[in-house]
């Protein structure tokens, strides 16, 4: 354990990690976070000491997690679970999942052609508007995204973010990436563990749990941020076998 009581990351778990607020500090913009040195080196070295099994789990696409961390393209769940990759890199969980209607990027960039500083995220699977640097536009973001929703409310869900609110597939969740994952190799027999900062995320928690595991958060558990999730992750990388539980010295 470590001095605030997070278990040390053993040989025989899944690991779920969420990005934003969890391995990358929040940045102002999305555009704007850094990937920190020696990250992507650090993921690649505790996939392999987990025999693969580690995924992202991520409300971003899935095109923009592997630019983030090129070269590295990771098993996991892109778009709040909407699109899922397994260990063998096989893409798929996308065929049933809507794509926000055409008209609805106008109508927001309408909207926020009055409102500067908020920004409109584009995604295959839904839209977020982002008021971190204009925090009295909240009401209206929520309000503007709530309109859309008005004749789609079976298809799309309202998430609230970090300064943001956000549009997601009402069949995709972190919990559905995690119960999908779990079903395939080499995640299937081990012990899910999700770490994650926001709310999206207590659904990850929630199905590591039901499925025996549990959850680790970034502000409760990990109390000083994501640079502590990073150094819990270089630990790892450092003490466990290389080739996982089933590597011979
Ligand atoms: O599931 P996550 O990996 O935590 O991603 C959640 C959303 O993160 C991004 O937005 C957030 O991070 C930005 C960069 O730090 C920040 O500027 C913004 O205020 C946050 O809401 C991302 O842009 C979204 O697409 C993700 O869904």
């Amino acid at each position: 354990m470590t001095s605030l009581g997070v278990p040390e990351i053993e040989a025989g778990w899944a690991l779920f990690l969420d990005l934003d607020g969890t391995l990358l500090d929040i940045a102002p913009t999305p555009d704007a976070v850094q990937v920190p040195p020696g990250l992507v080196p650090t993921l690649a070295a505790v996939a392999q000491r987990l025999d693969g099994a580690m995924a992202i789990v991520t409300g971003r696409p899935r095109e923009t997690v592997d630019g983030l961390l090129a070269p590295l393209a990771p098993a996991g769940g892109f778009g709040h679970g909407a699109v899922l990759r397994d260990a063998a890199g096989r893409i798929g969980g996308a065929e049933a999942m809507p794509a926000p209607p055409q008209d609805w990027a106008e109508r927001l960039h309408a909207s926020i052609a009055a409102w500067p500083g908020v920004i409109l995220e584009r995604k295959p699977h839904g839209l977020a508007l982002h008021f971190r640097a204009v925090p009295e536009r909240q009401q209206a973001a929520r309000a503007a995204l709530e309109a859309l929703l008005a004749g789609h409310g079976e298809d799309f869900v309202l998430l609230p973010a970090h300064m943001a609110y956000e549009i997601r597939p009402r069949a995709a969740s972190k919990g559905r990436a995690v119960e999908a994952l779990m079903r395939t190799d080499p995640f299937s027999g081990r012990m899910p563990v999700f770490v994650g900062d926001d709310v999206t995320d207590e659904e990850g928690m929630e199905a590591a749990r039901r499925m025996g595991g549990f959850g680790l958060h970034v502000g409760r558990d990990f109390r000083r941020g994501p640079e502590e999730v990073r150094a819990w992750l270089a630990r790892a990388a450092a003490r466990l076998p290389q080739g996982g539980q089933h590597a011979h010295a």
